[in-house]
């Protein structure tokens, strides 16, 4: 069976979509994601995608990591999907149903009410998750936020010196965090600007991570720390969140799509 791809990227975020919406595909498992995400031997990409058709939103958004793993959110594929829809819709994601509105070369994304609670997370067991009494290594007294998806944020003095090649994977597989964890390292620029560095649970770094933005931006909030609309810089560029007076966060800025391709779903699967 021959089936198209679409390969987009929000900030070097990079996605190979297929789109279910119209005609059904074979059910994915980790391995076919596994191999597709595969940067030597299969697409590439550092989240698979799938659009399907949705009972409660315009349509549903699955999303695999490349280590196969199906995960509940993705704010950069949020955006690309945007713009592959071309107008306002509803998704519905493993994470709840989100808002997305492509706008010029981007998109804004709803992406919900943040979630505090330590069993929201999740951890292991409770504790205030605005600073977090514990720490690995030089990264210390976390803060930790689910926003579709979990993610525990460190505040350092320069996101640059942090070996998060090393710590990320040891503090994302820590048994505090049963359903592992997206780790954040960001810097305080001013009450703006933000700078952050982020490694993806099943993906590794990345150039950008949505969600990673969001929990940083609000946890930040949360904290007093920065106003209530920010500008976080990432490794790929920039994106604006805004944590409403209606606790919802928002999420604006760029997707690219960078080309069109098939594969034969046997040579994966
Ligand atoms: N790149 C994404 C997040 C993808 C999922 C994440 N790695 C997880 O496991 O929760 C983004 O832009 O938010």
């Amino acid at each position: 069976m021959r089936v198209d791809f679409i390969k987009m990227h929000g900030l070097g975020n990079d996605f190979v979509v297929l789109d279910a919406r119209a005609r059904a595909l074979p059910a994915i498992g980790s391995g076919f994601a596994r191999a597709i995400a595969d940067r030597k031997t299969g697409i590439g990409c550092d989240q698979l995608i799938l659009l399907e058709p949705s009972e409660v939103a315009d349509f549903r958004m699955r999303i695999f990591n490349a280590d196969g793993g199906e995960v509940e959110a993705c704010g950069n594929a949020s955006r690309a999907v945007a713009l592959l829809h071309g107008s306002a819709a509803t998704v519905e994601t493993g994470g709840g149903t989100i808002a997305v509105e492509p706008q010029g070369k981007g998109a804004t994304v709803d992406i919900g009410e943040p979630r505090f609670d330590w069993d929201a997370i999740p951890l292991a067991y409770g504790m205030d998750t605005s600073l977090m009494p514990v720490g690995w290594d030089r990264l210390d007294r976390p803060g930790a936020v689910n926003v579709g998806n979990p993610h525990v944020i460190f505040f350092v003095d320069d996101t640059d010196t942090v070996p998060l090649d090393v710590l990320g994977p040891e503090i994302e597989q820590d048994p505090l965090f049963p359903e592992r964890v997206n780790v954040n390292v960001a810097t305080i620029e001013d009450r703006h600007h933000i700078r952050l560095r982020v490694w993806e649970r099943g993906a590794g770094l990345t150039r950008a991570c949505g969600t990673g933005a969001c929990a940083t931006a609000v946890h930040a909030m949360r904290r007093g720390l920065v106003d209530r609309e920010v500008t976080v810089t990432l490794p790929g560029g920039d994106l604006t969140i805004a944590w409403g007076d209606d606790n919802r966060i928002r999420m604006t800025g760029p997707a690219t799509e960078a080309y069109r391709g098939s594969f034969e779903w046997d040579d994966f699967a």
